[in-house]
Order: C-alpha cells, then structure tokens, then sequence
C-alpha cells in the first residue's frame, strides 16, 4: 500500500496570516500544501489567485497542490504554473477539451491532476486516466470548507482505485471534503492515497497541527 499522504488546505487557514500559517503546517507534517482556487463562477465561492501562490512559494518547499475550480480554466494555466504550483488540477466540466488542458499542464512540466465533484462519474475519466498523475474526488460539493462528507464517494474512490491497479497506473488518488479522524479511515480503506483536510488541519490554531495531520495517518 502506497504511502499516505496529508495535503491541508489553506482554505481553512488564517488568511490575514497566510504564509506564516504555510510555514506552520509544514513544519507540522504536511506532505502537499493544498490550494483551492475558486472563481466564483464554477463555484459559489472566490479565493485565490496566482499573486497569492506565488507570494506563499517562498515560504515552503513542499509541493503545492493547487485545485482550480475555474471555468474556462485554460486561460489561467500558464500564470498558475508560473506562479509556482507542482500540481494542477481541473474539472472536466471546466472545458471545453480536458483532454487538452491535460496536454497544456504536462506541456509546462506540471504534473496534471483531474477532479470529479460528487455528481461526476468516475467514467469521466475514461480516455485521460492513463494521461494523468491524480483523481481528486470531492467528497463534498466544492465551494467551502466545513461540510459534510458524502459518503457515496466511498464507491467512487473504491472504483477509481480498481481500475487504477488493474491498467497498473503511477496515478495518485486524492480525496477531499469532510476528512477528519472518522472519515480519513474510511476513504483509505477505499482505495485513497491523499487526504485533503481544511477544518481538520487547521482546527484549534498552529500549536495543534501537528497532532491534527497524525490523527488524520490514524497515529492518535
Ligand atoms: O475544495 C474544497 C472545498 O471546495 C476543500 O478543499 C475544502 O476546503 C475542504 O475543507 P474541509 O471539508 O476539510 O473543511
């Protein structure tokens, strides 16, 4: 079994403090620092953009993994790389051809990542799973932070991770959405190999965050 690995969003960080709380989850364990970009257009909710990225870039080395809920998402592709992402993620409802948004971020040697919301079937993928280094299931409709986890996602992820063994794929499997203590063991044991927490990482301020990612590993 592959590693686990912790990628806190920073959605759930104080963003009056953004890169010290950068640095704060870093040093307390996280693998992957998660990004969430949203336009207020795909989703009901605005965050932010590439200057934002690319001011955190120096504050950690670990990889930034950054989940661009946009719509048309090509045209932001090259400031995201640029601004300093390693991962980057899209939806293909985000068109209008994943197939070539893939290209495009494999093209400004980022690795490509695509993100299924909870109603998008995993048949989605079809075509582009050998093309891609991570699924990104949303284990909550993407817009917040704080809701619950929608356990029919279990299935998905169950799915995903079958047909990512049989075709014998290096693709990573990402959940993200609800994953606290109660939730992270169930959507390992479904086949995920990278949990996103916001709420769960950052809760109770930077002294806790170390305990917060172990307890998400299942050590506490
Ligand atoms: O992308 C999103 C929401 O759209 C997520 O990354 C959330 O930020 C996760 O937050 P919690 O559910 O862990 O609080």
């Amino acid at each position: 079994m592959p590693d686990i690995l912790i990628a806190p969003s920073i959605l759930s960080a104080d963003f009056a403090k953004l890169g010290e709380e950068v640095c704060a989850i870093d040093e307390a364990g996280a693998d992957w620092i998660h990004i969430d970009v949203m336009d207020g257009h795909f989703v009901p909710n605005l965050t932010i953009g590439p200057a934002v990225v690319k001011a955190l870039r120096p504050h950690t080395q670990k990889p930034f993994d950054v989940h661009l809920m946009i719509s048309p998402v090509d045209p932001f592709l090259d400031a995201f790389a640029e601004s300093g992402a390693d991962i980057i993620t899209v939806h293909p409802e985000a068109g209008p051809h994943l197939h070539r948004t893939i290209q495009r971020v494999k093209s400004l040697g980022k690795k490509a990542g695509v993100s299924l919301n909870p109603a998008t079937p995993a048949k989605a993928l079809d075509y582009v799973l050998e093309e891609i280094d991570l699924v990104l299931v949303m284990s909550v409709n993407p817009g917040f932070g704080g809701q619950k986890f929608i356990a029919s996602q279990l299935r998905k992820i169950e799915a995903i991770a079958s047909r990512i063994t049989k075709e014998n794929l290096d693709v990573r499997l990402e959940v993200d959405g609800g994953i606290d203590p109660a939730t992270a063991p169930q959507a390992i044991s479904a086949g995920a190999d990278v949990l996103v927490a916001g709420t769960a990482a950052f809760r109770d301020g930077p002294a806790s965050y170390a305990a917060n990612i172990e307890a998400l590993r299942g050590h506490r």
